[in-house]
């Protein structure tokens, strides 16, 4: 039976979300009292991560997943609901567990500001105890592989965004963690430095058959490094499953693009029913077509309007979660 990393059940965390009254009475009335009310962060989640899983967690704005992640590290504390990691109750911060985790935040940085990376490396040597030549060894493969052997003892603060994501990583794998949890790595950096930092996470995990949950807004990652994905809408979850079946989730669908001499028009009740996107001011459009109707569809379209190019490919994850995002209720 294969081993299970992770495990919560009913898992809930509600908050008090403080509300204050317009103007300046009510102002200093808050100063006395505050009102509040209870919000959900997240609501009921079950989950179940088996070793060496790589699962991609996603949802809209405010969905819960950040919350899911501090949860699964130990940061917050459950309301309600049984979580164990690696056999461990995260919240109890046992010293065992934090050896065995890791979670990367691409918003928030653990590493200092004001000095090099390699002496926040030495302390977090000394915190997990770290042999002095295994950190060596590992410290120098990781930084190769990163390609930021030569940036150790630059101040963090003069690093690039891209280069200090990498130093975050190499931090968060110093004490090879069993399970670790990514919170949007690749967040606001270019696109090559997106695909290195990629690269190096599907290489690492192939490598070290390490589990890890990662949370990320560009679905190029998840489609390029997750088998699985959990979706999750106001802190509940609403799919689990392979990205295969997820890719098929609106049924069973083509992705046609096809691109015109001159700009079409976009009223024409030929599109009315095939979810049209408008690129290059109308000259070029991508529509989801039934399986069944794409030959007749594509004839249609081309007897219609003069094309100059067209293509059809299977419905791209993006697309199918931009079509989810904006209509959850297909998912019910
Ligand atoms: N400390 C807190 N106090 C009050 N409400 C909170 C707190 N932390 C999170 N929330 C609320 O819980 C909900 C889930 O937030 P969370 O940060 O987990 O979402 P998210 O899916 O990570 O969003 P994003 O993609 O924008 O980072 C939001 O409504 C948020 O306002």
């Amino acid at each position: 039976m294969d081993e299970i990393s992770l495990a919560c059940n009913g898992l809930t965390k509600t908050f008090k979300k403080y509300i204050k009254k317009p103007g300046v009475i009510e102002s200093f009335k808050s100063l006395v009292r505050r009102d509040f009310e209870i919000g959900t962060g997240v609501d009921h989640f079950d989950l179940e991560i088996r070793k060496g899983e790589l699962v991609g967690l996603l949802g809209p704005n405010g969905a819960g997943k950040t919350t899911l992640m501090k949860m699964f590290s130990g940061i917050i504390v459950p309301s309600s609901g049984a979580c164990q990691v690696l056999g461990h109750t995260p919240h109890r911060r046992a010293m065992a567990f934090r050896k065995k985790i890791a979670l990367v935040m691409g918003q928030k940085g653990q590493l200092w500001w004001d000095i090099p990376a390699m002496d926040s490396f030495l302390l977090l040597q000394k915190y997990y105890e770290i042999d002095e030549q295994r950190f060596k060894q590992r410290l120098g493969h990781l930084a190769d592989s990163l390609g930021v052997s030569t940036l150790l003892n630059v101040h963090v603060r003069r690093l690039s965004l891209g280069e200090r994501m990498k130093m975050e990583l190499i931090a968060c794998l110093l004490h090879e963690p069993e399970i670790i949890f990514l919170d949007e790595p690749t967040i606001g950096l270019d696109l090559i430095s997106q695909q290195t930092i990629r690269a190096f996470i599907a290489d690492y995990q192939q490598r070290n058959g390490t589990t890890i949950v990662l949370t990320s807004h560009y679905m190029a990652d998840i489609d390029a490094l997750c088998d699985r994905i959990v979706l999750i809408f106001d802190g509940k979850k609403t799919y689990d499953g392979s990205i295969e079946d997820f890719g098929s989730i609106l049924g069973r669908e083509k992705f046609l693009t096809v691109q015109f001499e001159q700009a079409v028009d976009q009223t024409d009740s030929i599109w009315s029913d095939l979810d049209p996107k408008w690129l290059s001011g109308g000259q070029k459009v991508e529509l989801r077509v039934p399986e069944e109707q794409l030959r007749q569809r594509t004839i249609d379209i081309l007897q219609k309007f003069p094309a100059i190019d067209f293509q059809t490919e299977k419905l791209p994850v993006e697309r199918v979660m931009h079509t989810i995002l904006a209509n959850p209720e297909i998912l019910e």
